[in-house]
């Protein structure tokens, strides 16, 4: 295994330039903690943006700039003021960020900073590519580098590619407004392994990649051509050890060692004991809430006036990305907000809301969450929100309460806390009764089940997760890899093949020699195909018999001309040498009175489906309607199906956006073994896309040389990528 590239916005260091010299300080936050295991010794590298300008590093310090990140095993990208203006206050979090946090109205779009984004996401892809070497593992975070994966994957098709987004991934509906939606796709593809922090935010990632590409998507695996892309959730922790042991030293400490903010807290606990304080602390972003939050506690303050001076509620807001306009408001909003409600509650003795507009070095943050009665964290969106695990990981005696948003990662895992609709300020206000009110016992409880299931899930255990999980899916696209109809292989067939006194090709048609079409009989064969038909029909002692579930009038109307040997309808029917169809199966169709009208029914309720009547089945094709939908209704069609059949001898196929009821001893296994019985061949081969071919490759005898075309899974010996390199196979035993 080659060495582990990093790649993020932001680098676990933050620069310090001071009396002329430089200097890297470790960041406290959760991704540059929780990375330690990955990025440690000489294995490994951390790209990204040093967070200063060009423009803003005095010259003579860049080289030393250079020597103080890589001793921290780091290396910046450089970008100019001009960069960092289209690319981080400009896309990023102009475009991006509130798009993917539903705040659409914000949204602008601009092509400008779009062209910048492209620009600097090829500057950090460039930076990866200079410094990857085979067997590397390039590990890219979050939303400012979505198209990093796709710019390393065009050059280095050979590396292993991991991406994880750290923010929620929207519904359709709204990732839809985003005007580059597929350039954007198309970039995070690059990925063999793509992660989120919850089911949810994979799950709507999906539902675009269905929508948007039309690409197949089974389970959690997305189908390339070439390659297979996992999608999974992964929720990040934060690393519980640090700050459960901070929180107990924190206990230990005696008054003089305390820190100026926990004297200030203490002197609050012993002027007014039965008060609750009440902690609040995010980024100042709109998508955390807080103006919400302000709301809520006035709305608070006035339906339960006896807590009045017996509540305080302290507001840390860390100043964010104060370039955007957005953000400014914001801060004038929270600024006004908090005056007027201490205006309005305030007495001589009591103010309601203490406010810090800053951000806290790693102690006064313990202080905060040690001496706070309750944590009240409720953003309208939020990828994660790691303060809440913070929260509940310093009380080392159990006691606090956590009022959360439904609307945080974090919530999916944290279903102890009391978990509030921010938008509600009835159940908001509620919740703050309930927390105030909780008993001791029951805060223990809960906080035992959140605590060993944060220690459990750190972020530690997240980082490694993710690698492994990428590392498994490099072996299994090797293993994959290892089943290709690679040329080697592909010249010992054809040897084989030369060799063979008798030779028996099988050919499916729809996805094997012919492209899917919305509208089955547009799928008709082209000139290419019938010159292809032709050679391998004019080969001396071998038999060709394209071999489809398609009717037979359509067969005969494209090939009965040609004289090509064709099975039909899964087997119901044969046609040797421009013969006439006759039945190869006797299969019964009477049941078609009881099945159609389902069918139908399905139809009427679901656009774009449409019904294909064969003479012995019944096809209900679902390719026209909307993916996730028509997926639905085809497993709402199974289940009835399923039943209504359970007495006859009808199965179901579920072929490639269609749904097959058919007699159940008809298919393409048994009909291609009864001709092959007719004679005695040394060289059989049978290629197919779909599942319905499976039948093939699993009855025809072991020595077969079965191929399926795409990646999914198969008992063929062999894959091949798609349709054109179907036609080039056949064309070398055409030669
Ligand atoms: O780099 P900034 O623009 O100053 O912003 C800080 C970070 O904010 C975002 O954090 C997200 O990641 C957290 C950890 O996964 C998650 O808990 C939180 O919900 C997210 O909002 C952003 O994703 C990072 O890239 C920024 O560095
Ligand atoms: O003054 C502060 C306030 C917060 N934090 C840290 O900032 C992170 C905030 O992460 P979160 O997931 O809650 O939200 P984000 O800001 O990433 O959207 C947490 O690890 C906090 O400990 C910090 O370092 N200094």
């Amino acid at each position: 295994m080659g060495k582990t590239i990093i790649i993020s916005n932001r680098l676990p260091v933050q620069l310090q330039i001071s009396n002329g010299g430089i200097s890297a300080i470790p960041s406290v936050g959760g991704l540059a903690t929780g990375m330690k295991s990955v990025h440690s010794g000489s294995d490994s590298v951390w790209i990204g943006w040093s967070g200063l300008t060009d423009e803003e590093i005095p010259k003579k310090l860049a080289p030393k700039i250079d020597q103080a990140l890589a001793e921290h095993g780091s290396a910046k990208v450089n970008l100019t003021a001009k960069e960092v203006d289209g690319f981080y206050y400009g896309f990023s979090n102009r475009t991006i960020w509130p798009l993917f946090h539903y705040f659409l109205e914000y949204s602008e779009f601009e092509l400008e900073s779009w062209n910048v984004y492209k620009a600097v996401n090829q500057k950090f892809a460039d930076a990866i590519l200079e410094k990857a070497e085979d067997d590397d593992i390039v590990w890219v975070h979050d939303y400012q580098l979505m198209l990093v994966p796709q710019m390393v994957r065009a050059k280095r098709p050979d590396i292993s590619i991991g991406f994880f987004l750290h923010i929620p991934f929207p519904s359709f509906e709204i990732f839809r407004t985003l005007p580059w939606r597929e350039e954007v796709l198309e970039g995070l593809l690059g990925a063999d392994l793509i992660g989120f922090h919850t089911y949810d935010y994979e799950r709507h990632f999906l539902s675009s990649v269905r929508r948007l590409l039309g690409l197949e998507v089974s389970f959690n695996d997305i189908y390339l051509n070439d390659r297979i892309i996992k999608v999974d959730s992964f929720p990040m922790g934060i690393d519980y050890k640090k700050f459960s042991e901070a929180a107990k030293e924190h206990e230990k400490n005696t008054t003089s060692q305390q820190t100026e903010l926990q004297q200030r807290l203490n002197n609050h606990k012993r002027s007014t004991p039965d008060a609750k304080l009440i902690l609040s602390i995010d980024r100042l972003d709109y998508s955390k809430g807080i103006a919400k939050r302000l709301n809520a506690f006035e709305y608070f303050l006035n339906k339960f006036p006896q807590y009045k001076e017996k509540v305080r509620l302290i507001i840390l807001a860390v100043p964010s990305r104060s370039n955007v306009p957005q953000y400014q408001l914001l801060k004038k909003e929270v600024d006004e907000l908090i005056g007027r409600i201490n205006g309005d509650f305030s007495t001589v003795s009591w103010t309601p809301i203490w406010y810090f507009y800053r951000s806290v070095p790693f102690e006064n943050l313990i202080d905060l969450y040690t001496s706070s009665d309750i944590a009240w964290l409720t953003p309208l969106r939020d990828g994660m929100n790691l303060v809440a695990k913070e929260y509940i990981a310093t009380r080392t005696d159990k006691t606090g309460v956590l009022i959360l948003s439904e609307m945080a990662g974090s919530a999916n895992e944290m279903n102890e806390s009391l978990l509030v609709n921010p938008n509600n300020f009835e159940q908001t206000a509620n919740a703050i009764y309930e927390a105030i009110n909780m008993p001791i016992e029951e805060q223990k409880e809960r906080n035992t089940e959140l605590q060993k299931r944060l220690e459990r899930y750190n972020v530690e255990r997240w980082a490694n997760d993710f690698m492994s999980s990428l590392k498994e899916q490099k072996e299994r696209d090797a293993a994959n890899i290892s089943k290709r109809l690679t040329e080697h292989r592909l010249s010992a067939v054809l040897d084989d093949f030369k060799k063979a006194k008798k030779r028996m090709l099988f050919l499916d048609y729809d996805g094997t020699l012919s492209k899917f079409h919305v509208d089955p009989q547009k799928a008709g064969p082209d000139e290419e195909l019938y010159a292809l038909l032709d050679a391998l029909n004019a080969l001396k002692d071998t038999e060709v018999y394209l071999v489809s579930g398609r009717d037979k009038e359509t067969f005969t109307k494209w090939f009965l001309p040609k004289k090509y040997n064709m099975i039909v309808e899964h087997g119901v029917w044969i046609s040797q040498n421009g013969e006439d169809f006759r039945m190869l199966e006797n299969v019964k169709n009477d049941w078609m009175e009881k099945i159609r009208p389902v069918l139908e029914s399905f139809v009427d309720r679901t656009p774009g489906s449409f019904i294909e009547e064969k003479n012995y089945s019944l096809a209900w094709h679902y390719r026209k309607t909307d993916p996730d939908f028509g997926n639905l209704r085809a497993n709402e069609l199974n289940t009835v199906l399923t039943s209504l059949i359970a007495n006859d001898d009808l199965s179901i196929l579920n072929g490639n956006k269609v749904m097959e009821i058919k007699s159940s001893n008809v298919n393409k296994g048994r009909a291609t073994m009864r001709v092959l019985g007719e004679g005695d061949y040394d060289f059989v081969f049978a290629i197919g896309d779909d599942w319905t071919d499976e039948f093939m490759f699993q009855e025809l005898p072991e020595r077969t040389v079965t191929v399926k075309v795409g990646r999914q899974k198969t008992h063929a010996k062999y894959f091949i990528d798609d349709i054109k390199y179907v036609r080039n196979v056949l064309k070398r035993f055409a030669e």
